[in-house]
């Protein structure tokens, strides 16, 4: 049985978590660490993980980002692997998680979902299909609550993106203060918040009289709630290192 603790339980994506590991023979939360500690499921609520008295096996982290960063402290204090699912990170934090993974096992993804990690390879043949002729443009849509903007997934495909093209792109985020063309280097990332829309994510190549357009939708949280417990089974025993989905893809 591998035993979880999950920060952020109280959380949107901690509620489903909690509830799709019940689903699970082989996981079990047995604690979890929120800023409100109201015990909604059959595990303790801890506001620090430092007062923690279960034994776990592995951390899920869906929170935000200065509570990764402490849960990364008291992972690394006690020696456990986490899962990473929090996005927003400014590059001094994800400095600090790269740091992190010298000491223990992180996996960290900004999109648990199979198909999402699938579109990070297609756009890439995309791009090796097309290249710079095609002008590519990244619009997200998230509910209303979401905090972070872009979100971690738009900014995880540009990157796929900028990873085969020799980092050759800049990121544009706002075009309004921008009274010029767009120039061929720049990929344009934008935001659509609204009411309850689980995640989205289109990546637009235009070109000279044609468009490819590659788009992910989710349709419900639990997608991500099971990539992260796949996760964490696979994370469980691995040595100090950063791993992703791909890792994970590439094991089943
Ligand atoms: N990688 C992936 O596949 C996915 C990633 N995400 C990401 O996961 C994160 C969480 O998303 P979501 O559940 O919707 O957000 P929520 O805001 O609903 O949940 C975050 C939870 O963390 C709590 N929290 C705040 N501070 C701390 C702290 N110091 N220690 C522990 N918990 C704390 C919040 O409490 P309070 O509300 O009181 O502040 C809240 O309960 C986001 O960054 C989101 O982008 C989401 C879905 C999929
Ligand atoms: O906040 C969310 O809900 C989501 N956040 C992640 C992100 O920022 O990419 C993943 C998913 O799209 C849902």
């Amino acid at each position: 049985m591998l035993r979880v603790l999950l920060n952020g339980c109280n959380g949107k994506m901690g509620q489903v978590v909690s509830r799709v590991a019940k689903t699970y023979d082989d996981i079990k939360v047995v604690a979890g660490v929120d800023l409100n500690t109201t015990q909604n499921f059959d595990y303790p609520v801890y506001s620090n993980p430092f007062q923690i008295k279960e034994e776990f096996d592995v951390i899920i982290d869906f929170s935000l980002p200065e509570a990764t960063l402490t849960i990364l402290e008291f992972a690394k204090a006690t020696k456990k692997p986490v899962v990473i699912a929090t996005t927003g990170f400014t590059s001094e934090q994800k400095e600090k998680i790269i740091k992190a993974a010298t000491e223990i096992p992180v996996f960290w993804s900004a999109n648990m979902s199979l198909g999402v990690n699938l579109v990070a390879e297609l756009i890439q043949k995309a791009y090796r299909t097309l290249g710079s002729r095609f002008d590519i443009e990244i619009i997200e849509k998230h509910h209303n609550q979401k905090i972070d903007a872009p979100s971690g997934t738009a900014l995880m495909l540009a990157d796929a993106i900028n990873e085969v093209a020799n980092n050759s792109y800049e990121y544009i985020y706002d075009r309004h203060t921008r009274r010029k063309k767009r120039s061929q280097n720049e990929i344009g990332i934008f935001s659509v918040r609204g009411g309850t829309i689980v995640g989205e994510h289109s990546v637009i190549f235009a070109g000279p009289d044609e468009i490819i357009e590659i788009k992910h939708t989710a349709l419900s949280k639990e997608i991500f709630a099971n990539g992260a417990i796949k996760a964490a089974m696979f994370i469980a025993g691995k040595s100090a290192g950063i791993y992703n989905m791909k890792d994970l893809i590439n094991s089943m």
